[in-house]
């Protein structure tokens, strides 16, 4: 401590459980609307990081990146460097049908994906991952005393932004059973899981392939606001 990646020097300065965007600015807006005493705890490539109080409980958040092998890095320091117990992604995904509508907020109860990072990095070989279960139990309970519809179902975590054949998702989504897609949770759940540690994740609609409806960025980095109030619940 500091890690290669967080500058932070004492374990003191993140929170048991953190909530982890992609994007650093989703961040920086949680910590300036819902925090109160906040000190960022990094910078370091502006990948940052927060700590403060909601509602008079400790919380952190901070920033993933995009794709797997990035939040692989962060949450694999936080948990392993810096005694984090429970990390929260709170992130943006695609939809695959239209039976998940722009906005809605999605509880992924497992990740499907075709990334070898589980098999690199401990030799895990299946292709679905599950969330913790209390943790998801938590953050349905949450949601349902704040009023807020949720979907618990399953989600694809791809490698792969932009693919040459875009309708691939149709078959994804018969075959796999996943309503939309993302590109974290799986390898977020992989290192849970090895080091004995917790993750969930809550994504927000922001777009869908099906029925080719989108939000803005500025939307992405500042409206989903429904999930982060049901993660924010998790401060302790
Ligand atoms: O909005 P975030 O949390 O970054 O999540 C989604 O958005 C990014 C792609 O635009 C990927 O990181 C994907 O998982
Ligand atoms: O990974 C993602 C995230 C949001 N929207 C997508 O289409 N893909």
């Amino acid at each position: 401590m500091p890690t290669p990646h967080i500058e932070a020097k004492n374990k003191s300065e993140i929170a048991k459980t953190v909530l982890m965007p992609g994007d650093p600015l989703r961040a920086k807006f949680i910590a300036d609307t819902f925090l109160e005493d906040v000190v960022k705890f990094n910078q370091v490539r502006n990948v940052l990081g927060y700590t403060g109080t909601y509602k008079g409980r400790k919380i952190s958040v901070m920033a993933s990146g995009m794709g797997m092998p990035s939040i692989g890095i962060y949450s694999y320091e936080l948990y392993n460097f810096y005694g984090v117990e429970n990390i929260i992604r709170i992130g943006s995904c695609g939809g695959y049908t239209d039976k998940v509508k722009l906005y809605d907020v999605i509880l992924a109860k497992d990740a499907w994906s075709e990334s070898s990072y589980a098999k690199v990095q401990g030799g895990y070989d299946r292709d679905v991952i599950e969330g913790t279960e209390v943790l998801n139990e938590r953050l349905l309970n949450y949601a349902k005393d704040l009023g807020i519809p949720m979907h618990t179902e399953r989600i694809h975590s791809s490698d792969v932004f932009y693919r040459e054949n875009f309708e691939e998702y149709k078959e994804i989504y018969e075959k796999h059973g996943c309503v939309g897609v993302e590109m974290e949770a799986f390898a977020l759940f992989h290192n849970a899981k090895v080091l004995g540690k917790k993750a969930a994740c809550l994504l927000t609609v922001s777009d869908n392939l099906a029925t080719k409806e989108a939000t803005t960025s500025e939307e992405r980095q500042n409206a989903f606001t429904n999930m982060m109030k049901i993660a924010l619940e998790m401060a302790e």
